[in-house]
């Protein structure tokens, strides 16, 4: 007999928006740990606001989430909600990843500094450590913002649209990263429009107009027929 797979995080019955403004209903769904989950949807039909929900940023208006599996969440947020005018360098911006550890103002230790220097690596953007993130190419940044998530060694890694204007080295080196995370026992959850994203993750969630249409696994989610009825597409992408 299969054993039941481990769902690290779970939503039952669950509603959440904002003020007058109901977005995300009768959601029901499971999230592996261990594993990379891709939310897909239209626009507007809630990704965005499940992964606040999942972050423990925008509470439950009924219904209940269970992520009693998981300690320590790390949202890395849209790239276009970061100013793109901070000023601040690659390093700083990977480093205060760490402070979820530290604190602010506490010196970096030894060990630090080392999950630091490997979060850049792993996204290759070491050698743009002393650079100013306005002076990034979107790309550029955007890893420098999956790095610096990285770097809080979080165990519930949520992502809003990583990979999204990137050009396929950059989406690849990111994907890879991902999945790297998730062999490692970080559990991923990433919002997505990128289909080729979706397909290569574990589990799958679509959403239309903030209910869950199906979950599973994405050969299964996201067949032609649930393409062409979520999205209207005359034909399967
Ligand atoms: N701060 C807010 N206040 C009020 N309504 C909001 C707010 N943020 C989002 N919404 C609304 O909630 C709905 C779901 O938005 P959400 O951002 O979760 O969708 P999404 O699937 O992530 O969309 P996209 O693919 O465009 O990023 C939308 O109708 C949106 O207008």
């Amino acid at each position: 007999m299969p054993q039941p797979r481990p769902y690290e995080v779970t939503l039952h019955d669950a509603a959440a928006g904002y003020p007058r403004r109901p977005v995300l209903r009768q959601l029901t769904a499971s999230i592996p740990g261990s594993a990379t989950t891709a939310v897909v949807g239209p626009n507007g039909s809630g990704k965005s606001t499940l992964l606040s929900v999942l972050a423990g940023v925008r509470p439950l208006t009924s219904g209940s989430l269970d992520r009693s599996r998981t300690s320590r969440p790390c949202f890395v947020v849209q790239r276009s909600a970061v100013s793109d005018t901070l000023p601040l360098t690659v390093r700083e911006t990977v480093t205060m990843g760490r402070w979820a550890h530290r604190g602010a103002w506490r010196r970096l230790t030894a060990r630090d500094r080392s999950v630091v220097r490997d979060s850049m690596d792993r996204l290759g953007i070491l050698d743009l450590a002393e650079r100013q993130l306005g002076e990034l190419s979107g790309g550029q940044r955007q890893r420098a913002l999956v790095a610096q998530g990285l770097a809080q060694e979080a165990d519930l890694f949520l992502l809003d649209e990583p990979t999204t204007g990137l050009d396929m080295a950059a989406r690849e080196s990111i994907s890879t990263v991902l999945g790297a995370a998730a062999a490692e026992g970080v559990t991923v959850v990433q919002a997505t429009h990128d289909l080729n994203a979706a397909r290569e993750s574990d589990h799958c969630l679509l959403l239309q107009d903030g209910r869950l249409v199906e979950e599973g696994k994405p050969r299964d989610v996201l067949t032609d027929s649930a393409l062409r009825r979520v999205w209207d597409f005359p034909e399967a992408q």
